[in-house]
């Protein structure tokens, strides 16, 4: 009792849309998949906008449904999948409709996206044919080799399929010509095997899939190798285009690689404060603030909580004050891999950690559950100190699907300190209540 597990993760930067570099936002999307086990439960409804209206909307509720060939039904039970995800549903009679048709799909990580498009290019391959038929894009090579993972499991029944990974490092022999029937790799090397190396034919593709477009624009050159590429393959090419969001650079992407698209969209379900209980804490030092913190953790059970601080320096300070403490402190920060980070949240997600230190919005899409604190050690302010709003919502707001009870504490430090508190209070018209640390009294009451 009273030990606190204090992991201090350091994502700085990795959550912040706007700032967010193309590195960042991949190691973001591998960082997500690395964790993923499942699918994300999605309770709202997907929005499918058919090129043809006249054609009837097919929508499958089980795998059985959508004529798979056997080695590839196999395939997708074997991977313990019992029926499509809701993006499935209604993606995959349309990806594997003949004629073909394009697609362009929206919906957050973790819902089944990859799946889907593995799936419509393993069922589009003929395995008699060695040479290239299906071209995947992605951004990174990390993501590349997590994609190629999940078509190796899916095609595990189907062994005449084989897969080549079209990644910077793979050097192969001029003159060669790849036998492998799906391609994956990322826009570069993509580009150069199919015009200057040749190891690939464009024309003889058949499929052709855009993953992760939101994290393909945000690097530098990625988008116009990728419509490089897109203008080399056959018009009758099915073009499929993916990505996690859809803000306007994306969508307009989008129409220039994909012709005459089916589009289906899943939005993510809005964090809200509405069953959040939120408090202040008044201190007059960075030492009162981990003062009240400890008081806290005396007087409360605490499931799991996640503190966030300003700056890694802080964080670090923090962790190494509860490990002064007596208290278990695991420390993970912005130079670790983003394998390593990954594993730090799932260990805290087992709940072998009770506590996660965090500079920033600890990764938005990674949904910590059975979280019931969140407290801001500093409060969250944009580069100019002006409250972020939004990412303080999405420190402890909640989605309906995790809709529980749930608990924020902010400690207050100065003058300005409140002062940004009063305008987040403002902003989102919801009371933030003054909590004394000291009176027992009034911390039982809160626990309830
Ligand atoms: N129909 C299904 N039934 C059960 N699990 C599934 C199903 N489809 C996908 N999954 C699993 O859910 C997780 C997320 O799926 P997937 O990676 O396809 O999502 P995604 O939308 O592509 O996410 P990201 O954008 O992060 O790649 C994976 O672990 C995958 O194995």
């Amino acid at each position: 009792e009273g030990w606190i597990d204090v992991v201090a993760l350091d994502l700085q930067g990795l959550m912040r849309a706007s700032v967010q570099s193309g590195e960042d936002k991949a190691a973001q999307s591998l960082l997500n998949k690395l964790i993923r086990s499942n699918l994300v439960n999605t309770t709202h409804q997907v929005e499918v906008l058919q090129r043809d209206p006249n054609s009837p909307l097919y929508s499958v509720k089980s795998f059985e449904e959508l004529r798979l060939k056997p080695q590839l039904l196999q395939g997708v039970y074997k991977m313990g999948f019992n029926r499509p995800s809701k993006i499935q549903e209604n993606a995959l009679p349309m990806m594997l409709a003949e004629p073909p048709q394009n697609l362009i799909a929206q919906s957050q990580s973790g819902t089944g996206k990859t799946a889907a498009f593995v799936l419509a290019m393993l069922s589009r391959v003929n395995p008699a044919n060695a040479f290239p038929q299906c071209l995947c894009l992605s951004p990174t090579y990390e993501l590349a080799l997590q994609t190629g993972k999940v078509i190796q499991q899916m095609g595990k029944c189907y062994p005449e399929i084989e897969l080549a990974y079209a990644v910077r490092g793979n050097k192969l022999d001029r003159g060669h010509k790849l036998s492998e029937q799906i391609v994956i790799g990322t826009p570069g090397t993509v580009l150069d095997w199919c015009t200057k190396l040749r190891f690939i034919d464009p024309k003889k593709i058949k499929v052709f899939v855009l993953d992760e477009a939101d994290v393909m624009i945000a690097t530098q050159g990625h988008q116009d190798q990728s419509i490089r590429i897109q203008r080399m393959l056959p018009h009758d090419c099915q073009m499929l285009f993916f990505s996690a969001t859809f803000e306007e650079s994306v969508w307009k992407f989008a129409q220039k690689v994909v012709p005459e698209p089916n589009i289906i969209k899943l939005k993510r379900e809005e964090e809200t404060l509405d069953t959040i209980k939120q408090y202040y804490v008044m201190c007059n030092s960075r030492d009162e603030k981990f003062q009240a913190l400890c008081n806290l953790y005396g007087s409360i059970t605490i499931a799991q909580a996640m503190i966030f601080c300003h700056t890694r320096k802080t964080a670090s300070w923090l962790a190494g004050e509860l490990s002064k403490e007596g208290h278990e402190v695991a420390l993970l920060s912005g130079e670790m891999m983003v394998e390593q980070r990954a594993a730090v949240i799932e260990r805290f997600r087992e709940g072998k950690e009770k506590v996660l230190v965090t500079t920033n919005v600890c990764a938005r899409g990674i949904d910590v559950e059975q979280v019931s604190v969140v407290m801001n050690f500093d409060l969250p302010v944009d580069k100019d100190g002006n409250p972020d709003n939004e990412t303080y919502l999405h420190r402890i707001g909640r989605t309906g699907r995790f809709g529980k009870r749930g608990l924020a504490i902010n400690l207050i430090d100065s003058k300005h300190s409140m002062n940004i508190l009063t305008r987040i209070q403002q902003h989102f018209n919801k009371k933030i209540e003054k909590l004394d640390t000291d009176d027992i009294d009034e911390l039982e009451k809160i626990a309830n």
